[in-house]
C-alpha cells in the first residue's frame, strides 16, 4: 500500500461499521478505544497530523482542536445534522471543510418527535408506572387524561426539513391549524396549510409547541421565562432540536408552577442530564436521551454519509453533504 494513505481519526469506537469500513479502504483509521466520547486531552493528543476527523455532536471542534490537528487537516465529518459543536468561522478561516448528515435523518427524527409528543400529552410513562404499581384501581373518567391533537393548534418553531416532516405527520392527526415561526416564508408550508406567524402569536395560540429550529446565536434561549408565560396553561412543549434553545431553569419553573401543562424533551443542557435534575422528578415532563435519529437504518446511513463526505473532501471532489 502506498505511504500516501490519508490519516483519519474517529472519536469513538462504536460508530456504525459500514461508514468506518468505507474509510478503511482508503485511509489509515485511528479510533478512540471506547464506546464513549474521547476525553479531551486524549483527543487533542491523537489528532496531530491527521487529514480528517470523523466526530459526533459530543465532540467540541474549536480553535484548540484545529490547532492540535495541524494545517494539513482538510475535513471534519460529523455524524449529525446539527453543527453547533463546530466553530464554523474558525474552520472557514483555515479552509477546513465540514461534512454533515442532513436529509437522511429527517424521517426518523420526525417520527420520534411525534412519539415524544404523544408520550407526553397522553402521559404514557406515568400511566405505565401506575399500572405496574397498583395505581390502576378501576376505569375512571378523568384518570390519566391529557390534551389530544384532534382539533388542536400546533405551533412549529423552525420550518426546515424536520419541521416540515413533523408538520405532515401532525396534519394527519386532524389538527385544526398548523402555525410556524421561521425567518422566512416557506413555500413548503402550503402542503399542509401552515400559516407563518410571529413568535409571540405562535406562543399565544398553540396547544402544542414543537421546536425544530437549529441552535444558532439567534435561537439561543429563545424559550425563556417570558416565552413560557406567553403560552397557554394547557400547552404541551416538545423539543427535539437542541437543549440550548431554552432556558432550562425557566422551563422547570414553568412546569413546577403549571404555567404550561407539560414538556417532552429529547435534548437537554447538559447531555446527559444529571440524575438529580428536577426535570426527572416532574410528572409533567418526559425526558429522552437524545434519540431523535436512532433507527438502525438511519444511523447506518448517517455513518456512510459521514465517510462519503470525508472521502470526497480528501479527494478534492464535491462532498455529498457539505456545510457551506
Ligand atoms: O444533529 C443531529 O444529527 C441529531 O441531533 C442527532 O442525530
Amino acid at each position: 500500500m502506498s505511504s500516501a494513505r490519508f490519516q483519519v481519526y474517529v472519536t469513538r469506537s462504536d460508530m456504525p461499521e459500514c461508514g468506518i469500513d468505507l474509510l478503511k479502504k482508503e485511509c489509515n483509521v485511528k479510533t478512540w478505544k471506547d464506546a464513549s466520547p474521547v476525553p479531551r486531552e486524549e483527543f487533542l493528543k491523537s489528532i496531530a497530523g491527521v487529514d480528517a476527523i470523523y466526530c459526533s455532536l459530543s465532540d467540541k471542534i474549536d480553535e484548540e482542536v484545529l490547532d492540535a490537528a495541524g494545517p494539513q487537516l482538510k475535513v471534519i465529518g460529523t455524524i449529525s445534522v446539527g453543527y453547533d459543536h463546530i466553530d464554523l468561522k474558525e474552520c472557514r478561516k483555515r479552509g477546513v471543510k465540514i461534512g454533515y448528515t442532513p436529509n437522511v435523518l429527517t424521517d426518523a427524527t420526525a417520527e420520534l418527535t411525534m412519539a415524544l409528543l404523544l408520550t407526553t400529552s397522553r402521559r404514557l410513562p406515568e400511566a405505565q408506572q401506575d399500572a405496574k404499581t397498583g395505581g390502576w384501581v378501576s376505569w375512571a373518567p378523568k384518570y390519566m387524561t391529557g390534551p389530544g391533537l384532534n382539533g388542536a393548534t400546533v405551533g412549529m418553531v423552525g420550518y426546515g426539513r424536520i419541521g416540515q416532516a413533523v408538520a405532515r405527520r401532525v396534519k394527519s392527526f386532524n389538527t385544526a391549524k398548523i402555525l410556524y415561526f421561521s425567518r422566512s416564508e416557506r413555500i413548503e408550508a402550503l402542503e399542509v396549510g401552515a400559516i407563518k406567524v410571529s413568535f409571540d402569536e405562535l406562543l399565544k395560540e398553540s396547544d402544542f409547541v414543537i421546536v425544530c429550529a437549529p441552535l444558532v446565536p439567534e435561537t439561543k434561549e429563545l424559550f425563556n421565562k417570558s416565552a413560557f408565560e406567553k403560552m397557554k396553561r394547557s400547552a404541551v412543549f416538545v423539543n427535539t432540536s437542541r437543549g440550548g434553545l431554552l432556558d432550562q431553569d425557566a422551563l422547570i419553573y414553568a412546569l413546577e408552577n403549571n404555567i404550561i401543562w407539560g414538556a417532552g424533551l429529547d435534548v437537554t443542557t447538559p447531555e446527559p442530564l444529571p440524575l438529580d435534575s428536577p426535570l426527572f422528578k416532574l410528572k409533567n415532563c418526559v425526558v429522552l436521551p437524545h434519540i431523535g435519529s436512532a433507527t438502525i437504518g438511519t444511523r447506518n446511513t448517517m455513518s456512510e454519509l459521514t465517510a462519503a463526505n470525508i472521502l470526497a473532501a480528501l479527494h478534492n471532489a464535491e462532498m455529498p453533504a457539505e456545510l457551506k
